[in-house]
């Protein structure tokens, strides 16, 4: 097999949680590593729930749910439904909970996942925005967060269309004034939307919804997304446009991006100063977009004819706040998501998450973990596991395992580069590498930052093979730079721990040793043995094993020459005692051993 191409990825620059530094905090507990359980082969344990004793896990919901969801969680889980608990209440609580189900108002900072002491595991966001969860905490901590992100779109186009219309027809200073007992038809006087420029900022779910409607309703309309493909926004007939062309050529503002750091206060001073004279703005998406303070400047200055806010910078906004009394903004409490039919939609989608989450399903809205497909994940599946058993066993060839930083991974496939998604695999490797030197629990979430915490770089290599692709991976080799052996014939000829392997009839096999070949199933504990190649070794070592009851599944020799050096790998299922180790070790033609659990 010939190596056609190779490319070299580096974790360690990728890795987006870079200036994270590690305050002191509570360790995570044991919980159960990534396993495959038998009921469901196509399940991988993302995160693990185990409840120990085998009881129903415990489901906090600190927000209302639509009923529907509630009685999915109800089926699976203990749920605690506890609405408007303060924060003291809610890190009280959280010890005892395996998930936490929120929406908007409930900030889930690092005291949570800290207070939590590593029992939660998945917090759901029913809903979109996850500016009021911490990622990073989350991530640190290896506790999955998922959204709903799509039930509740409609709701909040319809808001938008909602807000947008009745700003320009004043129908909510109206409606103050007719039940304030005066009708004054000439000064609620309004502008058209027909034949007017509306820009709508963040051409996602949302903003091209509103795009649709606003069509619908004779607008113009342009949008401004650095992410949008241009063709999504042709097809429903919408311009995509610079940031500076919207804000200058928009009579209405429609604002549908994220919160970011790169969002926060995008409607400032400056910005209104670019934006045309009598300007409408709209803004269901989130407060802090808007520099507030800023707003309220704009409309005195006239630059800002109106405004129209489903969200605000803090949630409530404070009573006297001046830009809530503006006589020209109209104001709702955060509605946009809350239609009879969304609220129903985005309940039953978080439950399904969280519930598929616990379960250890990889959740397809999983907003800090890699979305993997069903499919994806059945045919990868042993080769996770070989993964994971390749990283274990080369941390344990090294003397004093915790100096480990450098690890080269290479994988050698027939398929093309971008047609193997190696994230899980990688993070299979680092948990088989981390997790026997350290009482750090490593899953698909954290095994990243984890990683980059304590300074391990992982690289990783993809030989391309010639001929047809029908395994997604022919071999995976580990390699561990800088460090000393505790069984040198590990060693590659530049100096690295290296072991190889490979799947076949889907059970993974450990296949070279250093430069030695073996053959050995990655099962149980393994003995490795360097010896001078000659008869009578197998036997030798087998009757030593067989004298302590121990049971050998496996053994396979690897050698360079005949009568020269070999390599014996043994595998047992028990572990042997200290003195058979010791009797092997004492056979005359052993030159080093070394025994690996896997
Ligand atoms: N008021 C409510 O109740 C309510 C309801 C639903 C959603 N929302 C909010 O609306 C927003 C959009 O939701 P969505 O479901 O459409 O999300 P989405 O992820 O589908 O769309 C967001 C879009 O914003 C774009 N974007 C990111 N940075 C940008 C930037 N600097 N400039 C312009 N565009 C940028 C992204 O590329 C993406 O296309 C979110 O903040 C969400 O929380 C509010
Ligand atoms: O981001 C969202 O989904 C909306 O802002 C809805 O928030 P809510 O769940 O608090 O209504």
């Amino acid at each position: 097999m010939s190596a056609a191409a190779s490319s070299t990825i580096s974790v360690a620059t990728t890795n987006p949680l870079k200036s994270l530094s590690l305050s002191s905090r509570s360790p995570l507990p044991s919980a159960s590593s990534i396993s495959f359980p038998s009921r469901n082969p196509r399940r991988l344990v993302l995160v693990s729930c185990t409840t120990g004793d085998g009881s129903k896990p415990t489901i906090l919901v600190a927000e209302k749910l639509g009923d529907a969801g509630v009685k999915l969680l109800e089926d699976f889980a203990n749920v605690d439904c506890s609405y408007n608990m303060t924060p003291e209440e809610l890190n009280t609580k959280i010890s005892l909970c395996d998930a936490l189900i929120v929406r908007s108002g409930t900030k889930v900072g690092r005291e949570v996942f800290e207070s939590s002491r590593g029992r939660l595991k998945v917090v759901g966001r029913a809903g979109v925005g996850i500016d009021n969860v911490d990622l990073r905490a989350a991530t640190e901590f290896g506790c999955l967060v998922v959204n709903a992100p799509t039930a509740n779109t409609i709701a909040a186009a319809e808001h938008g269309i909602a807000l947008l219309a009745a700003m320009a027809r004043n129908v909510a200073q109206a409606d103050a004034s007719v039940k304030a007992g005066e009708w004054k038809r000439n000064k609620y006087v309004g502008v058209s939307l027909v034949g007017k420029t509306l820009a709508v900022l963040g051409f996602g779910k949302v903003g091209t919804e509103v795009a649709r409607r606003a069509k619908g309703l004779g607008m113009r309309v342009i949008a401004h997304d650095p992410y949008a493909p241009a063709d999504r926004a042709h097809a429903i007939g919408v311009e995509l446009v610079g940031f500076g062309e919207a804000l200058a050529t928009a009579d209405f503002i429609s604002l549908h991006m994220p919160l970011t750091p790169a969002t926060s206060k995008i409607l400032n001073d400056e910005t209104f100063a670019k934006m045309k004279k009598g300007v409408r703005i709209v803004n269901v998406a989130r407060g802090g977009v808007i520099d507030e303070d800023a707003l309220v400047r704009a409309l005195d200055a006239g630059i800002v004819a109106q405004a129209a806010l489903d969200v605000f910078t803090k949630e409530p906004p404070a009573k006297d706040s001046p830009l809530v009394q503006h006589e020209r903004v109209t104001v709702t409490p955060h509605l946009g998501a809350s239609t009879m039919e969304a609220q129903e939609g985005v309940a039953i989608e978080i439950a399904e998450a969280v519930v598929g989450a616990l379960n250890g399903e990889l959740a397809a809205t999983a907003v800090n973990a890699p979305m993997v497909s069903a499919e994806v994940l059945t045919e990868l599946k042993p080769y996770v596991v070989l993964a994971e058993k390749l990283g274990r066993l080369a941390v344990q060839l090294v003397a004093g395992g915790s100096g480990v930083k450098n690890v080269k991974v290479s994988y050698t496939s027939a398929r093309a580069t971008d047609d193997l998604d190696t994230r899980l695999l990688r993070a299979m490797i680092t948990k088989g590498i981390i997790e026997p030197i350290s009482d750090v629990y490593v899953n698909l979430v954290n095994a990243d930052f984890t990683a980059k915490q304590r300074g391990l770089r992982l690289s990783e290599e993809r030989v391309v093979l010639d001929g047809s692709p029908e395994n997604p991976l022919e071999t995976i080799t580990v390699k561990l730079g800088n460090v000393e052996s505790k069984f040198v014939s590990s060693l590659s000829e530049s100096g690295e721990v290296k072991v190889e392997g490979k799947v076949k009839d889907g059970v993974p096999h450990l296949t070279k040793v250093g430069s030695f070949e073996v053959d050995v199933p990655l099962e149980g504990s393994i003995i490795l043995c360097r010896q001078v190649d000659q008869p009578g070794m197998i036997g030798t070592v087998g009757s030593i094993l067989g004298e302590s009851n121990v049971n050998v599944n496996f053994m396979s020799v690897g050698r360079i020459a005949p009568r020269k050096q070999a390599i014996m790998a043994i595998g047992v299922d028990d572990q042997p005692s200290k003195e058979t180790l010791k009797k092997i070790g004492e056979i005359p033609a052993v030159e080093e051993f070394v025994f690996l659990k896997l």
